[in-house]
């Protein structure tokens, strides 16, 4: 401080209005060759400023605000000539350097000039002037924006330029080769070397350049010379601005670099590109429109020539291929040419950008032609008065704020036109995606254009193949029917000849001809009087003669039904005199294993009499008489014929019982419920009740139930119900009627034949169930099929219920003989028992008992009201032809024999037989005496043959006689 104010006061001392540089030239040129006086001060100055120097260049190593102000060129502050220099900032070569450092003035004088420390010290001391402190404080700030606007740009600059000075340093030193300053060279080089580290040597030349340029106004640099502070402002002032344009520069270049992206993205976003592809799909296009012109041109004749072939159809539908492919077609040119149309529109838009960008560059143009005015306009105000210059000072520092907002504003309008770019990149992309889809679009449309076209040309070339075939086949035809014509039209010419000549022949007959013609439409035109009238006759004789067939018909229909109940009251008095029991027997078959084993049978058949069964035992031949004996070759069918009128009974009212006898094994199942493919009489009788009710439908409406049980060692069982194990009991109606029901019982209506076989289904399954061995169990229990028909006719009222049981007795045994223990024994006693019983209660029925113990046994307690009153009975006794059974079957003979002797003697004595008889007529083959020979009349305890004194031939006799008138009258009397 102490150091400035001394210099201070030193140039306080010697005001001038020159500056310091301006004294010091002025001071330093008498040095070089006037007198030695003023040398002798000259170089006390010199020293002095020396001794500044060398601190100034202390100081310059501060920083580049106090380096700034070391140099004496920094007063020039001529704007063009500071615009020129920028521009030519590159330009600079030795010349100007040298003149940088000597600048035509003598090494003396360029060493004396005043130090710029000094200057700013000046400054310093300036601002304790309140006229100037604002003034110096804003130059002050803009000289430290001016740096930092500067460091920058010369910082890139300050390398050649130090280069520069260093190459020029020789010359500089051989200009100033005065002895007198040997340091002072050295000291301004390391002033610029430290400016140039500073980034400041390009404007030291520059206005190095500048003062120059001054030169050539001699006027003008002695005014400034008197001004040395403000020319500092001025400096400082273009500085700024100098800042400024750099900064427009930059941006400038920014904006250059921008412009170029943009176009180079362009180019890069396939622009180009996309514009080659729409180039390719148009040619495409338009090679696809020309060929589908060309084959729609050729279509229609082809289409002509090829309308009656059989391959028109397949050319339309690839006629009606090829129309969609067109369409399709169309649709791809509608697509391309709607992307055309976006592309254009993008394109479009970065024309406006271009645009945009243009104007943004001149409006950048504008905005330097401004700062170069708003230059001058400083210029010219700071030469003026430094109260301007501060103005334009602070002018041109708003002006640079309103420069900063339009960059800011050219930079966020570049970013956003950068954005917009991204979108349209992105758009393009998008499109370019579209376009490669419509390529491979069109590619496949091609494709099968392709593949269309090749079969649309194998089919023209089939059809044209057909068509010359057919052409040629054509001509020959015609020829063929040319030459046919020919001949005929020769025939006929010849027939023709032949026609003129009869036709003159036959004019006298034609005349005839038509009078006959006229006859005879004479007669055409009376024929449909005289029809109408035969018609009328023939009606009235066909209406007379209905009415005498209906007449006749009703009398034939009363007379049927009359007969028809006659010959119903003729079957049951037959029935009621052949008796209600009736006795069948069937001989079983022997099959091939006992036919092997043994193969006898003993069992012989009286051909003249089918009423006769002849057993041969030991030697003796034994003959039994039946009703109706049915040899082993037998069918089903024909056992059930002569069953079918008691079935049928069963629909007028009756109760009918037809239960099978016989030993075990000996056929009872088979004939009852036969086998599934050959049904038996079960089957068949409910078969045959379905096809009488709905004969007589649909004046009689029947309901058929069906139950069906099982009687087990004297155990009722319900074989239809959930729980077949269930003891059932049979008990008496509470009403009075005197009819059983057994509570429990299962009942199921059957309406068909299907209803039928589920219900044997379900007690076969039932019966299964309750036992291990079905068949050992059958053999020891009794199986009934219980039927109930109830008939209500609907004109009459007439109601009708009838009962039908069909029993498959347990096998007869004899215990002696099979020696049963155990359960076995039991279940055989109850067997004997319950057939014992049976045996009872046919004999007091045949008998006439007032008392019939049908309550003995379980079965003949469930079968009293099928077996007493108005009910009928059938007995069939099967029978096994095997000489090991031969026993067995004469005690099951014996007992039928004697049912049906009981039955047919007189009302007393069966009454006085069976009384004796009671015991003896039990089935149980036990009470047969089988050492002793059967003889038929002794074992017969109430046989036909006592009452009517006959032996065995003349009962053969008398039954024979019986069955032959049976048989026939049978065609009148069976039902
Ligand atoms: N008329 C016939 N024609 C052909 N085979 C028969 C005939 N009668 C019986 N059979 C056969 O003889 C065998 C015994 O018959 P079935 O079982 O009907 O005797 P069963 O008297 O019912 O015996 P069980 O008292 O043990 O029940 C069976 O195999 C059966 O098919």
């Amino acid at each position: 401080v102490k150091l400035h104010e001394g210099e201070t006061a030193e140039y306080d001392e010697k005001p001038s209005k020159k500056s310091p540089y301006t004294q010091c030239r002025k001071v330093g040129n008498p040095v070089r060759g006037r007198t030695q006086g003023r040398r002798r001060s000259c170089t006390t100055t010199k020293l002095e400023e020396l001794e500044h120097r060398k601190r100034a260049q202390r100081y310059a190593l501060l920083g580049p605000a106090v380096m700034f102000g070391t140099r004496k060129t920094w007063d020039l502050g001529h704007t063009p000539c500071l615009q020129e220099l920028w521009n030519k900032d590159l330009s600079l070569d030795a010349s100007s350097v040298d003149f940088l450092i000597s600048d035509g003035e003598e090494e003396s004088s360029f060493l004396t000039l005043p130090n710029p420390v000094l200057q700013r010290r000046r400054l310093t001391s300036d601002l304790s002037d309140p006229a100037l402190s604002d003034q110096q404080l804003l130059i002050q700030a803009l000289q430290e924006k001016v740096c930092e606007f500067q460091a920058r740009l010369r910082s890139e600059d300050a390398t050649d330029r130090r280069l520069l000075l260093r190459l020029h340093t020789p010359q500089v030193n051989q200009t100033d080769t005065s002895q007198e300053h040997p340091l002072t060279n050295q000291e301004i080089l390391e002033q610029d070397s430290q400016l140039s580290q500073a980034g400041f040597t390009t404007s030291v030349k520059r206005l190095s350049a500048g003062s120059q340029r001054l030169q050539d106004y001699p006027d003008i640099a002695a005014e400034r010379k008197g001004h040395a502070q403000p020319r500092h402002k001025e400096v400082y002032q273009l500085a700024l601005i100098t800042g400024l344009q750099t900064q427009i520069e930059e941006l400038e270049k920014k904006l250059v670099d921008r412009t170029q992206e943009v176009e180079r993205l362009r180019s890069e976003l396939g622009a180009t590109d996309l514009e080659k592809q729409l180039e390719l799909l148009e040619s495409e296009n338009q090679r696809l429109r020309q060929e589908l012109k060309s084959s729609s041109i050729h279509e229609p004749a082809h289409t002509c020539s090829t309308s009656t072939c059989p391959h028109s159809q397949e050319a339309a539908a690839l006629r009606e291929a090829l129309s969609l492919c067109e369409e399709r077609c169309k649709e791809y040119e509608r697509h391309m040419a709607e992307l055309e149309r976006q592309l254009g529109e993008r394109t479009g838009a970065v024309d406006e950008l271009h645009v945009r960008l243009e104007e943004a560059g001149q409006s950048r143009d504008k905005l330097q032609e401004q700062l170069i005015h708003t230059e001058e306009i400083l210029r010219r105000h700071s030469a003026a008065a430094p109260s301007q210059a501060m103005y334009a000072s602070k002018a041109a520092e708003a002006e640079s704020s309103q420069w900063k907002q339009a960059l800011m504003e050219a930079q966020a309008r570049n970013q956003a036109l950068q954005e917009q770019l991204g979108v349209q990149r992105q758009l393009l992309r998008e499109l370019e995606q579209k376009l490669h889809d419509s390529q491979r679009t069109s590619s496949e449309l091609r494709q099968q254009i392709l593949a269309y076209e090749g079969e649309m040309e194998r089919t023209r070339s089939q059809l044209e193949a057909e068509v010359q075939s057919l052409e040629a086949e054509k001509n020959r035809v015609i020829e063929e029917a040319f030459v046919r014509a020919e001949s005929e039209m020769k025939a006929v010419h010849q027939n023709l000849a032949g026609v003129r000549m009869n036709l003159l022949t036959l004019q006298p007959a034609l005349r005839t001809l038509t009078c006959d013609y006229n006859c005879l439409k004479r007669q055409v035109l009376d024929f449909p009087y005289m029809l109408q009238n035969a018609i009328a006759e023939a009606k009235q004789e066909i209406c007379h003669m209905i009415a005498e067939v209906s007449n006749t018909n009703q009398e034939l229909l009363r007379k049927y039904k009359r007969e028809m109940n006659l010959r119903k009251k003729c079957h049951n008095e037959l029935v009621r005199l052949k008796g209600n029991i009736r006795v069948l027997c069937r001989v079983r078959p022997i099959c091939q294993e006992e036919a092997e084993a043994e193969g006898k049978s003993v069992v012989s058949f009286d051909s003249d009499d089918d009423a006769v069964l002849y057993l041969s035992n030991k030697g003796k031949l034994m003959a039994f008489d039946m009703d109706k004996v049915f040899p082993p070759q037998a069918t089903q069918a024909e056992v059930f014929q002569e069953v079918q009128s008691l079935v049928t009974s069963c629909m007028d009212g009756y109760n009918v019982c037809i239960f099978a006898y016989g030993q075990t094994g000996s056929g009872k199942t088979y004939t009852m419920e036969g086998i599934p493919e050959n049904p038996g009489i079960n089957q068949r009788a409910l078969r045959l009740l379905f096809s009488e009710v709905s004969e007589k439908m649909p004046d009689w409406h029947y309901t058929i139930t069906v139950s069906m049980v099982e009687i087990y060692n004297e155990t009722l069982r319900n074989l239809l119900g959930d729980n077949p194990s269930e003891k059932l009991d049979i008990k008496m109606c509470p009403d009075g009627s005197g009819q059983l029901y057994v509570p429990g019982l299962t009942e199921f209506t059957v309406e068909s034949v299907e209803d039928i076989n589920k219900v044997f289904e379900l007690g076969h399954m039932n019966r299964a169930t309750a036992c291990t061995n079905l068949n050992e169990h059958s053999s020891r229990s009794h199986a009934l099929l219980i039927v109930n028909v109830a008939g209500f006719n609907s004109s009459t009222g007439h109601r009708t219920s009838g009962k039908l049981n069909l029993v498959d007795l347990a096998g007869s045994e004899r215990i002696s003989k099979s020696g049963a223990e155990g359960s076995r024994l039991r279940e055989a006693q109850c067997i004997n028992k319950s057939l014992s019983a049976l045996g009872d209660v046919i004999n007091a029925l045949r008998s006439r008992h007032s008392h019939v113990p049908f309550r003995n046994s379980r079965l003949t307690y469930l079968l009293q009201d099928s077996l007493s009153g108005e009910s009928k009975t059938l007995m069939l006794v099967q029978v096994s032809p095997l000489d090991s059974n031969i026993i067995e079957s004469v005690c099951s003979l014996k007992f039928a024999q004697r049912v049906r002797t009981v039955e047919l003697g007189t009302a007393s004595s069966s009454r006085r037989h069976a009384e004796n008889s009671s015991t003896s007529s039990s089935p149980t083959h036990d009470s047969v005496e089988l050492d002793s020979p059967p003889i038929t009349p002794v074992l017969l305890p109430i046989s036909r043959a006592s009452s009517v004194g006959s032996s065995l031939s003349s009962i053969s006799r008398i039954s024979s006689t019986r069955r032959r008138s049976q048989s026939q009258q049978a065609p009148g009397v069976r039902v």
